[in-house]
């Protein structure tokens, strides 16, 4: 049995307890830790046999934790993945990975200097059925060379640690890591064009269009909507040169009714991946528990979203096309996706 410490025991914090607790297999929870430790004390009543630590590096060091599970806020990831690495220890990080190109280079560099590979991050769309048969249906070649994606965003609203930014930081970064999975390519270059204010978004500029180009020419645009009030709704439509593949409809049910056709919208991505993180979650266990390595998004995974994200935040403030550019990629990470 995998023992787990978690750190950050929020809105993700918890549901990632309640699925490694009642959901999944082959691990169980020792520890847990947040900054407000009132609520790691009133989290950790629901987990009999775990111990509530002080810090995160506390609970790194803790016997006890085999491994890390961090759910604290982005710019706190950086200082728990490099002592968890530092400990030895498998970590599975929430994205991002961390929140600024210069940190994610320097966990790039404490685990190629640790030899092997201690990290995953938390892009769990690439486990998403749907993204997935989405990505099977390019490779089948019926579709012919994907030429463009066109894709949208939208949360009903967001949550309170929620910067000006983080609209790119926070939200864009899943269309970022998806779209260099599902193209098998990295992207060279990001705009942003920004429409008219959603008066529900406050300060925030919300909505925005991000434009992403990869190497090999594709271009994607991603809408992003983290105000729409009406739920959260994750779109994705990939052309190629002779036909077009889409995510299927979510919905379990249709009601035709009253003179309409209607289906519930996901209220947060909860509900709407909560599948995906159930199989992310669990093959993580399952190649760590026996000494193994992650399978799953990598360092480097995170690296790269993380400069394609500095690059958009960079052409939001400009306005203009930003290059991306990004290090050779070390050995350890030899497979792009
Ligand atoms: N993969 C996904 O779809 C999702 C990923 N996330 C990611 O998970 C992380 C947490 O997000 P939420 O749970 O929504 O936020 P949240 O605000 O609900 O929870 C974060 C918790 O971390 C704690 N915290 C902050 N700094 C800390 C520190 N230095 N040490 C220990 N605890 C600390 C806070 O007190 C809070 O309880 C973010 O990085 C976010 O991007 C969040 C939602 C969905
Ligand atoms: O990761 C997530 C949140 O942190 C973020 O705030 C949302 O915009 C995303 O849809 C969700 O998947």
């Amino acid at each position: 049995m995998l023992t787990v410490g978690v750190i950050g025991t929020g809105m993700i914090g918890q549901d990632h307890l309640r699925r490694i607790t009642r959901v999944l297999a082959g691990a169980t929870v020792t520890a847990v830790t947040d900054v407000d430790a009132d609520l790691a004390k009133r989290v950790a009543e629901g987990l009999p046999g775990a111990v509530v630590h002080q810090t995160g590096e506390e609970l790194i060091a803790d016997p006890a934790v085999d491994a890390v599970v961090v759910c604290s806020w982005g710019p706190t990831h950086e200082q728990y993945v490099l002592a968890a690495i530092a400990a030895g220890k498998q970590v599975f990080c929430e994205k991002p990975l961390a929140t600024t190109e210069e940190a994610c280079r320097r966990i790039v560099a404490a685990e190629v200097a640790a030899g092997r590979r201690l990290v995953q991050v938390g892009y769990m769309r690439r486990y998403d059925a749907a993204y997935r048969a989405l990505k099977a249906a390019i490779e089948s070649g019926e579709i012919g060379n994907p030429l463009m994606m066109h894709c949208a965003h939208r949360n009903a609203g967001v949550p309170g640690f929620y910067e000006k930014e983080s609209i790119i930081t926070d939200t864009a970064v899943h269309e970022i890591d998806m779209v260099r999975w599902m193209f098998g390519e990295e992207i060279s270059s990001a705009r942003v064009l920004v429409p008219r204010k959603n008066r529900n978004g406050g300060d925030l500029q919300d909505p925005l269009l991000l434009i992403l180009q990869t190497e090999g020419g594709a271009l994607i645009d991603v809408e992003l909507s983290v105000n729409i009030r009406y739920g959260y709704d994750i779109r994705g439509e990939v052309v190629g040169e002779d036909g077009t593949a889409s995510l299927g409809s979510q919905s379990p049910v249709v009601v035709r009714g009253g003179g309409r056709v209607a289906s519930p919208v996901p209220l947060d991505w909860r509900e709407r991946f909560a599948r995906a993180y159930d199989v992310e979650l669990q093959e993580w266990i399952d190649s760590v528990a026996s000494g193994g390595s992650p399978t799953g998004p990598s360092t480097w995974d995170g690296y790269a979203a993380a400069v394609v994200s500095d690059a958009a935040v960079e052409a939001l403030r400009s306005g203009s096309l930003v290059a991306v550019s990004l290090m050779e990629r070390p050995a350890l990470y030899e497979v792009v996706a």
